[in-house]
């Protein structure tokens, strides 16, 4: 089946990088990206591409290229509907924040809501494609909305899920290690199957049945997630023990049976996926009443907070046991390196606690707006916007962010922070001058010549 014209609904993290690649290797394909949010499909169509809303490495070049062309941003959703043969959801699935399985299962209103449009618009044919991460079996509910239509339009269901990590989503688009269809119509799965083809290896086309697809996507994050959860864990036992978690992951990555990825022990991982995803496993099983299958999975997130937890502790012991009034600088707020998301990020929950305990913080990352790590704060409720704005300042300078500080901590792990002067910040910094390292990436023995009280995870 050769397919002209697909379109996605969402131009989010996944829907616009993964649009924008298949646009380029498809350039006879018109791929139209479709959004409710109108000021995210303003950005997307900015002249001024350094504008667009996510920022990727490579995909302001990509879409400098595409757009116009065969890749084109909408609010028109009916009309990018009607005139598609394949269409992408690829909308956000949340957590739940509210009524049955609130805190655990994943928000499907919004998947239901394109499901319900489709249904409402297609006059023809259609190859409705799962890109959202979502629980397994909802291919069904997909189906069950569309096929109830009367209009005599056929619907073919696929789940294709995602698998970019950001920050390297160009690269892992370009490059991936696998794709995954799942489906029951050999037609539809070809038809994904060419588009992707123009550019990934057929052997690494991976088809399987539609539920074997939609819980291997969940099932990667819960794999991935445990590892860095593992990895913390050590990282704790090795504080105890003077083993130094650098060393046993390097040791044990060199085992070709465990492999060297993921075995960077950290703050504790952040993103939007990895924390709902896990918890949407937990939320499954236990509605199969699996119970050790649901707690297994859950102490990965358990393990996860705990992290978070025991690194703003660490450092207020370290200060003496109160921040009330001192200044400390954090470098960095987004989840992780080169990328400007925060959603989830273990800098938003330090942050929280060191302000409860009345310190003074600056925060400075090189791709997050004041107004973000403002939001990110205020959505947790914990004090009043005013507060929070009184107690916690973003700068644009690192030094600025630096000076006269109690106490810096490192959240996310951006090259540039391994390059600047740290001579000049400890002379700026009131001493003792303490560093707290939550992704490992200074020199130990290079700060502590410094002067400085340097504190990493797991050594
Ligand atoms: N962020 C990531 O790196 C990855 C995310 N995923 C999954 O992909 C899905 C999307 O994630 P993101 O792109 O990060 O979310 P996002 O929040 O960045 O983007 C979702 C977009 O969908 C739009 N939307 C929601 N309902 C809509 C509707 N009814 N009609 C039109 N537009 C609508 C929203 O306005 C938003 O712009 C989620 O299920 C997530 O779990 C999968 C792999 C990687
Ligand atoms: O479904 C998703 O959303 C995506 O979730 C993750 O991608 P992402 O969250 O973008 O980024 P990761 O590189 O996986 O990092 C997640 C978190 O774990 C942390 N991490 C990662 C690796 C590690 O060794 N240590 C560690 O602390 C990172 O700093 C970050 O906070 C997966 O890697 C993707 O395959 C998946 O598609």
């Amino acid at each position: 089946m050769k397919i002209n014209k697909i379109c996605c609904i969402g131009a989010g993290y996944v829907g616009g990088p993964t649009m924008a690649v298949i646009a380029k290797k498809n350039p006879n394909i018109k791929v139209t990206i479709v959004d409710i949010n109108e000021a995210r499909i303003a950005a997307w169509n900015d002249t001024d591409v350094s504008k667009l809303p996510i920022y990727e490495p490579g995909l302001a070049e990509i879409v400098g290229e595409t757009r116009g062309k065969n890749l084109f941003f909408s609010t028109e959703i009916d009309k990018a509907i009607d005139e598609s043969e394949m269409i992408f959801i690829s909308v956000n699935t949340p957590t739940k924040t509210y009524g049955k399985g609130k805190g655990m299962a994943a928000d499907l209103k919004y998947v239901e809501l394109c499901a319900r449009n489709i249904a409402k618009v297609a006059k023809t044919d259609k190859i409705v494609v799962e890109k959202s991460t979502l629980p397994v079996r909802t291919a069904q509910a997909i189906k069950s909305i569309l096929s109830n239509t009367g209009s005599g339009v056929n619907f073919d269901i696929l789940s294709n899920p995602e698998f970019l990590a950001e920050g390297t989503a160009v690269q892992d688009l370009l490059n991936p290690d696998r794709v995954l269809i799942g489906g029951d119509s050999e037609e539809a799965i070809d038809g994904l199957a060419n588009i992707y083809g123009s550019w990934v290896p057929q052997d690494r086309i991976l088809r399987t049945n539609v539920w074997s697809s939609e819980l291997s996507k969940l099932t990667a994050n819960a794999f991935l997630a445990q590892r860095v959860s593992s990895i913390n864990a050590i990282s704790e036992l090795c504080e105890h023990t003077e083993a130094d978690v650098n060393e046993v992951a390097k040791a044990i990555g060199m085992d070709s049976r465990i492999g060297p990825k993921f075995l960077q022990a950290s703050i504790g991982f952040g993103g939007s996926c990895f924390q709902k995803d896990i918890l949407n496993l937990v939320y499954i099983a236990r509605s199969y009443g699996l119970h050790e299958v649901a707690d297994y999975w859950e102490q990965v997130i358990i393990l996860n907070d705990h992290q978070k937890r025991r690194f703003s502790d660490h450092l207020i012991k370290t200060l003496y046991n109160t921040v009330s009034g001192k200044k400390i600088a954090l470098l960095g707020w987004a989840f992780k390196k080169d990328t400007n998301d925060t959603r989830e990020s273990a800098a938003i929950y330090v942050a929280d606690h060191l302000l409860n305990e009345q310190a003074e913080i600056t925060v400075y990352d090189p791709k997050v707006s004041e107004e973000k790590v403002q939001s990110d704060l205020n959505y947790l409720n914990t004090r009043s916007p005013e507060e929070n704005k009184a107690l916690l300042q973003s700068t644009d300078s690192p030094y600025e962010a630096l000076d006269d500080a109690h106490a810096v901590a490192i959240m996310t792990e951006w090259d540039e922070f391994k390059s600047y002067d740290w001579e000049k910040i400890y002379k700026q910094m009131k001493k003792p001058a303490f560093i707290f390292d939550g992704r490992n990436i200074l020199d130990k023995s290079e700060m502590n010549k410094i002067g400085f009280e340097y504190y990493s995870i797991g050594s």
